[in-house]
């Protein structure tokens, strides 16, 4: 990507070098030597006042790689961001900075200036600054994930946490939940001996509880099945986060996002088009359905109403803010969906590959299954006896958390962190992965070790900065009751009723790759036989 992109900004290079030394007098000729010259002069004048200005001082930047003038560190990333910062830190220490393009990047690496950037000033920190790419698939950043820490971002996320996530929305949505795993179960029976995509199942199963819980409660014949949606969803998702992850040179160089050199820009609305239709079906039609007041769609029979329909009754509410839109519901929509999908089956993808990897680990997890569950199939209010499972979880978060880098934060004002200045609207990145990753704080870290967190003071609240997978602090996840309990059921289901073995070509390999979530190089594919032996049970 960053090959293609210097063979692009060379060949605009050219043409206008070429341009400029069309001349047709000799005035024509001197004005222009002289311009050429004074510009390079110019840029590195100032690159050295920045660099004087910004390592003396009381305006000292943390320390950092030199970068070019204009471009600044960019040629010289590399795509595994997460590796590549951790590696830096070793360099340059607990936070260190990078200029790339016109924007400064800092990172921090370690436990104490994590608490810093998300306890101590984390209403400072609470902002976001999305890339460009984001901005066109986020209705403008006016979703959850991406809004700045405004009255309308602290709403939207109030409305989510009420209406979806909280634990007693979770418990009333069970239904769904038993319903996905058991028709998952159900489709890997039918695969036994044959070769399965455990990401693809993974997903599958999420991406249609999720959508129960948002759109999915009514019963109505009238409310289309919107299962179609899991196979058209992965494609448009995985378009949509391989171009969020694509270093845009219009984010580094704001100048040049006009000619959206990259077609970043282009190609994500040409994804967001495709999105927004099939949200705006799906709105259009329950509208429609409420306004002939022939049944009562997305509501149950015990009343309980999907997100939608909750949704779309406050849009008409008399005392709704009037900043509360159509993009709004779609934007909260799609941030679900998006957030939920992803992480989810990326992590029981990883789970998965950690526990054929260590043998000693799959027997011990079957025999914690075989004495808490016995011969039948999971339920959800089994999962808490599972305590050797969470631990595996847990440790797997730890050695490949999804957002290694959590999601950019960005001050609101200028401030000082381990006696460096932070300018306003510095980009800021927590490498978890490094601090997950430390021996200061975990004994022999790279050993896949679930004993770790058999000891219960572990949870995901993110008030141990030593074990951060959901974030912490005022922007932490606020789906990590369901992320949880999906990533809980779905990996105790398959591991109760499979044994998985490794097709005799493939070799386990544990390499990732970065992005907004990063997940695994090559995708983990398994046989499953029967566990079970009564075959009624799946
Ligand atoms: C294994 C599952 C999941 C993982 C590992 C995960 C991880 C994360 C992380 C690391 C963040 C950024 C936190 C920060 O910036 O400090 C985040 C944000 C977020 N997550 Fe999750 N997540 C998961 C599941 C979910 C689910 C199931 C939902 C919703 C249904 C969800 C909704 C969100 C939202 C809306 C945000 C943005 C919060 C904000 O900026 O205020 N996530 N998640």
């Amino acid at each position: 990507m960053i090959s293609q992109l210097g063979y692009k900004i060379y060949l605009t290079t050219i043409t206008i070098w070429s341009w400029w030394w069309e001349v047709d007098n000799k005035l024509d000729q001197v004005a222009r030597t002289i311009l050429t010259l004074s510009i390079p002069t110019l840029v590195l004048l100032w690159y050295k006042w920045m660099l004087t200005y910004t390592t003396k001082g009381k305006n000292r930047l943390p320390p950092g790689p030199y970068g070019l003038p204009v471009i600044g560190y960019l040629p010289f990333l590399g795509s595994n961001l997460h590796e590549r910062f951790t590696e830096m830190a070793k360099k340059y220490g607990p936070i260190f900075s990078l200029q790339l393009g016109c924007k400064l990047h800092v990172v921090v690496n370690s436990i104490d200036l994590a608490k810093v950037v998300a306890r101590d000033r984390d209403h400072t920190f609470a902002n976001r600054s999305p890339p460009i790419a984001v901005l066109e698939v986020t209705y403008g950043g006016v979703d959850v994930a991406w809004s700045n820490n405004t009255a309308h971002w602290r709403n939207m996320r109030k409305l989510l946490v009420s209406q979806v996530l909280s634990s007693t929305n979770l418990t009333a949505g069970q239904s769904f939940r038993t319903h996905e795993v058991r028709k998952t179960v159900n489709e890997v029976y039918n695969k036994i001996g044959k070769k399965v995509d455990i990401n693809e199942i993974a997903f599958k199963t999420e991406v249609n509880v999720v959508t129960s819980m948002l759109w999915g409660r009514s019963k109505s014949s009238a409310v289309k099945d919107y299962s179609c949606f899991e196979g058209e969803f992965r494609e448009v998702e995985d378009k949509i986060m391989a171009l969020l992850v694509a270093p845009n040179i219009s984010d580094f160089l704001p100048v040049l996002s006009w000619f959206d050199l990259q077609g970043i820009k282009r190609e994500m609305k040409k994804q967001f088009k495709y999105l927004d239709r099939i949200l705006d079906t799906i709105i259009k039609e329950r509208i429609e359905e409420t306004s002939s007041k022939i049944k009562r769609p997305g509501v149950e029979e015990d009343g309980k109403k999907d997100f939608l329909q909750i949704l779309l009754e406050l849009k008409d509410q008399k005392d709704c803010p009037k900043s509360f839109s159509i993009d709004h519901i779609k934007a909260l929509l799609v941030d679900v969906v998006i957030a939920a999908t992803d992480t989810t089956s990326t992590m029981v993808e990883w789970v998965m590959t950690e526990i054929l990897h260590n043998p000693g680990v799959m027997k011990k997890v079957q025999d914690e299954l075989t004495e808490v569950i016995g011969v039948k199939i999971v339920e959800e209010s089994d999962l808490p006896k599972l305590t050797y499972l969470h631990a595996v979880v847990k440790e797997t978060f730890r050695l490949h958390p999804p957002l290694p880098l959590l999601i950019q934060r960005c001050p609101d004002e200028s401030c000082m962190i381990a006696g460096y200045t932070i300018p306003k609207g510095t980009i800021m990145y927590m490498n978890i992965w490094a601090i997950h990753r430390d021996p200061k704080n975990w004994p022999n870290p790279l050993e896949f070790k679930p004993e770790r967190f058999l000891n219960s003071k572990w949870d995901y609240t993110g008030s141990n900065f030593k074990f951060l997978p959901f974030g912490s602090g005022r922007r932490i996840c606020p789906g990590i009751l369901l992320g949880e309990k999906m990533l809980m059921y779905i990996l105790a289901s398959l591991l109760h009723s499979f044994e998985w073995h490794l097709p005799k070509d493939e070799e386990l390999e544990l390499s990732d790759v970065f992005g907004l979530v990063t997940k695994k190089k090559n995708p983990l594919i398994a046989i499953p036989s029967k566990r079970l032996s009564d075959a009624s049970l799946y």
